[in-house]
């Protein structure tokens, strides 16, 4: 379970004055597939670094019973001058992980073969994104953070991709951030939905999508179906 109690997180604009993304939240979090979602910029990524303890609330607190994940995503914060196995090395290390096995599993996963001996500042941000995803399915943890799963990658990535993390969800719970409404619905059975720093669970992720259509003032026509005013605008549908 995943508890956050009377949080607060604000940003500093330049200019002046301060952004607030989280005013006050609290709320559990249970040990569900929850998608997360949420405008641009309603502060999606922000909680979910805050839940990995990336980053801090500015008040309250954020308790786990469970091991976290780090955001998953396909950018990799890798320490570019080093080489694509020393980061892996550092994070297994970090983990307290058999480096070895650790290593075996990434390369496998990553199919970056030589590569893996060059400096991460010379990848292309396909290979980044090998390795990214590659090391974070090789370290187990109860709770998955993802942040947008899948939306860079070839075919037969994203392919690979899919199946390993379909594969790790037999045992472990996501939490992820998305603007795709058929990965959440892939993935999730309940919602969280940020909006204007407050945040709503709800146990049926089917009661969150309506809620967040009805935010963005998505209407429904006489069949109660939603429809997209321009692909540009409600783009987030795009999969539906
Ligand atoms: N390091 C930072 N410094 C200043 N402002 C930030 C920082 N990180 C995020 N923000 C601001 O906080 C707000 C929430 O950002 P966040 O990336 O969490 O939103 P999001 O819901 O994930 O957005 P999107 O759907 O566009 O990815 C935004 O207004 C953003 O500009």
């Amino acid at each position: 379970m995943i508890r956050l109690i009377d949080v607060t997180k604000t940003y500093r604009m330049q200019g002046g004055g301060r952004r607030w993304v989280l005013n006050g939240v609290t709320v559990t979090l249970p040990r569900r597939n929850i998608g997360i979602l949420g405008r641009n910029g309603a502060g999606k990524s922000t909680l979910l670094r805050m839940i990995s303890g990336i980053v801090d609330p500015d008040r309250g607190r954020i308790h786990r019973d469970v091991r976290v994940s780090w955001p998953i995503g396909f950018r990799g914060s890798f320490q570019k001058q080093l080489t694509g196995l020393e980061n892996v090395r550092f994070v297994a290390r970090l983990y307290g992980m058999d480096e070895r096995e650790v290593i075996r599993k990434v390369a496998d996963f990553a199919e970056l073969g030589p590569f893996l001996l060059q400096p991460v500042r010379t990848y292309s941000s396909g290979m980044n994104a090998r390795l990214a995803f590659g090391l974070s399915m090789a370290i187990p943890f109860d709770t998955y953070l993802v942040d947008e799963l899948m939306s860079v990658g070839d075919a037969n990535f994203k392919q690979k991709s899919r199946d390993s993390f379909e594969a790790l969800l037999k045992d472990s719970r996501i939490i992820m951030a998305s603007h795709s409404m058929g990965a959440l619905r892939s993935y999730c059975d309940s919602a969280l939905l940020i909006d204007n720093g407050r945040v709503i669970f709800f146990d049926d992720l089917a009661d969150g999508i309506e809620a967040y259509f009805d935010i963005n003032g998505i209407p429904k026509d006489k069949q109660g179906r939603r429809h997209r005013r321009n692909a540009a605008e409600w783009s987030f549908d795009s999969d539906d």
